[in-house]
């Protein structure tokens, strides 16, 4: 993954892609040595099986889903392959790309369905395809695909009407695998990639985003046919013959052992995989029948012992050495002057009568109030009276029972999450979500991805759109950092940052969408009387930018502080609004925040931040029923 601040220059740029030609052209070398057949023959095989672990780690390790259909998609491309080869045109480019073709076809029919279930509905529908495969061989007639003893007659590979000898085939088999991990890599070590590891923290984070998990998904599950399409072409030229006992479950149980030992999200590692399960193969002929016994033995014990495989081990090395150089380099680009805060497009945010009940609880009653553009409004009560609630209502998250809900002009009632955050709407929340494996960057750079990412072809083919989206959106995301004095943890992994920063890293991500509406759950509970500080400062910034800020805060200090508007919510209800002043002597605010049962009548409304981020109400009840001079009552609130 690509976690540093430091900017990717055309020289760097080109590394990369030089070491993996030498890498390529080596192996093509290979048979030059004299190396024998059976060792070719090893690596076209693995070849062939790297390409379908690719796909299962796209779709387990980066989609997050158990795709057991893999073999259909690969016996869908090899069956292309033969059939159009014997039959009909016998070019191995247009093989591949009517293979690649099928897959994706055949996927997305058992993929579509599966995925809109979620979960383990998509490992029960592909693992149906696959039980599918004899039935179909034995349904379309033999003399078409040869029924269930396999298809035979395919002829010796062409290229555009040349006929690829041996060695012409092995070069061809190198090049596509080749090729497609460039693919594969540029996918993932994108903002595509991130959007991945975004979806893997949650749906709800992405949908406050505004990617769309389906549509996600889907892609992704598309993307992972296309290898194991590749290789059913290979597999379908390399014997001639296809055997459809080869297709079935036990090519599965190897490709998740492959994937288990390379790591899910693993990308060169897959080699060392496929070695394994290939050597493993070799030797398991002696074990004879007890040779799935083994794998399935090493699936349950590699599953637990070995999270990372390969790659998990190659990638915490390669940090530790580079956690040093990137902070100093870190260091060198904190010095200068924190960049201006842009103006934002800030709008109203209005709720109309809404209210929202969940089962027999009703949390908002008839909720009424406009959070005016351009200004702070708190949203003020006790626990469970409905301000959480409130957020979620406004992005999409909950739809309202009764009510609307508008944004400017534009009504956002009923819109999903996602469509919300699209027009605008940016949110953090109670507990920070920070997905794993991400740098700080990174996950501030996220908040970009739905609307300043670039689409899949530019990314995987690394297109100049691609590279000037990445400087423009690694641009804004170091900016914020510096603006909020994160600057010099830039290139360490976000999720292991202590809570206050974690929250200070989830507003970066939010102001780095560009938010008409910034909605802070909570934000301030976590933080030190420093970072209150900087937050409260960076918040009037951005406010006076023109964003409209809605906060959940229980920090009083900083409300009176900080809101231009404020709202306090009893019971579901509005109890009343108004500045930071007539609220803090509104004499039912008082009573409702203290309880009835202390007899406060209350005349004034002192606070101030307790350590530990409480917040330490002290009222001058001179007229308390119970008689006693200064009655404090603390309320916690982390
Ligand atoms: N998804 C849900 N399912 C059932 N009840 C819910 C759900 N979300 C909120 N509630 C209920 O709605 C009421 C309002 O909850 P909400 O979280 O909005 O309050 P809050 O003011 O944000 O509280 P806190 O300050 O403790 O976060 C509570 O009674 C809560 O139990």
């Amino acid at each position: 993954m690509e976690t540093s601040i430091r900017a990717t220059g055309p020289s760097r740029r080109w590394a990369l892609p030089l070491a993996w030609a030498t890498v390529t052209a080596l192996v093509i070398a290979i048979p030059l040595t004299g190396m024998s057949g059976y060792w070719v023959r090893q690596i076209l095989l693995a070849a062939v099986m790297a390409l379908l672990v690719s796909g299962l780690n796209l779709s387990l390790g980066w989609a997050g889903e158990l795709n057991l259909g893999l073999p259909a998609m690969y016996a869908a491309g090899a069956y292309v392959t033969a059939y159009v080869a014997a039959r009909h045109i016998n070019d191995i480019v247009l093989c591949l790309a009517l293979s690649a073709a099928a897959a994706v076809v055949v996927g997305l029919l058992a993929g579509a369905p599966g995925l809109r279930l979620g979960g383990w509905m998509l490992a029960v529908c592909t693992f149906m395809l696959v039980q599918l495969i004899p039935i179909t061989l034995q349904l379309i007639p033999f003399s078409v695909l040869g029924g269930t003893s396999g298809f035979t007659g395919i002829p010796v590979p062409r290229v555009f009407g040349t006929v690829l000898d041996a060695n012409g085939f092995y070069i061809t088999v190198i090049v596509v695998t080749s090729l497609w991990f460039a693919v594969y890599r540029n996918a993932v070590c994108s903002p595509f990639g991130r959007a991945l590891l975004v979806l893997q923290q949650g749906p709800v984070l992405a949908q406050s985003l505004g990617l769309s998990r389906y549509r996600l998904k889907l892609t992704t599950y598309a993307f992972a046919a296309v290898p194991a399409g590749l290789a059913g072409t290979l597999y379908a030229y390399t014997d001639l013959f296809i055997a459809p006992d080869s297709l079935g479950i036990g090519l599965i149980m190897s490709l998740l052992v492959a994937s288990i030992v390379a790591g899910r999200r693993s990308i060169y590692a897959v080699f060392c995989g496929v070695a394994f399960v290939q050597f493993i193969n070799d030797r398991s002929t002696s074990f004879g029948e007890y040779g799935d016994i083994a794998f399935g033995a090493f699936l349950l014990i590699g599953g637990l012992l070995f999270g990372g495989g390969v790659a998990g081990l190659g990638n915490t090395l390669v940090r530790r050495y580079r956690r040093g150089r990137a902070a100093a380099a870190d260091e060198a680009a904190t010095t200068g002057t924190p960049p201006q805060i842009p103006a934002f497009d800030g709008r109203d945010v209005r709720l109309e009568s809404v209210s929202k009940s969940f089962g027999g609880v009703d949390a908002l009653r008839e909720v009424s109030f406009v959070a005016p553009a351009g200004r702070i409004t708190a949203l003020i009560g006790p626990n469970g009276s409905g301000k959480t609630t409130t957020l979620n209502l406004i992005n999409g998250f909950h739809k309202p029972g009764s009510g609307r809900v508008l944004l400017g002009d534009d009504e956002l009632t009923g819109l999903p999450a996602e469509r919300v955050a699209r027009l605008g709407v940016a949110r953090t929340f109670q507990t920070p979500a920070i997905p794993g494996e991400m740098s700080v960057l990174d996950v501030v750079g996220s908040g970009r991805i739905e609307a300043h990412g670039p689409a899949l072809l530019p990314v995987v083919l690394r297109l100049p759109r691609y590279w000037r989206a990445v400087a423009r959106n690694r641009k804004a995301a170091a900016g914020w950092l510096e603006i909020l004095g994160l600057g010099a943890i830039a290139a360490e992994p976000a999720a292991a940052m202590a809570l206050g920063t974690r929250r200070m890293i989830e507003l970066a991500r939010a102001l780095c969408a560009g938010p008409r509406v910034l909605l802070l759950d909570e934000v301030a509970s976590g933080l030190d009387p420093d970072e209150l500080q900087e937050l409260a400062g960076v918040l009037r910034k951005v406010r006076d930018a023109g964003v409209t800020v809605v906060v959940v805060e229980h920090n009083f200090s900083l409300v009176r502080s900080l809101a231009d508007h404020v709202v306090v919510l009893a019971g579901g209800a509005v109890l009343t609004d108004g500045d930071p002043r007539e609220i803090a002597e509104h004499p039912e605010v008082l009573e409702r925040f203290l309880g009835s049962g202390a007899g406060v009548s209350g005349t004034t409304l002192e606070e101030h931040p307790a350590p530990g981020g409480q917040v330490v109400v002290a009222v001058d009840a001179t007229a308390a029923t119970d008689g006693a001079g200064t009655a404090e009552r603390t309320s916690s609130h982390e």
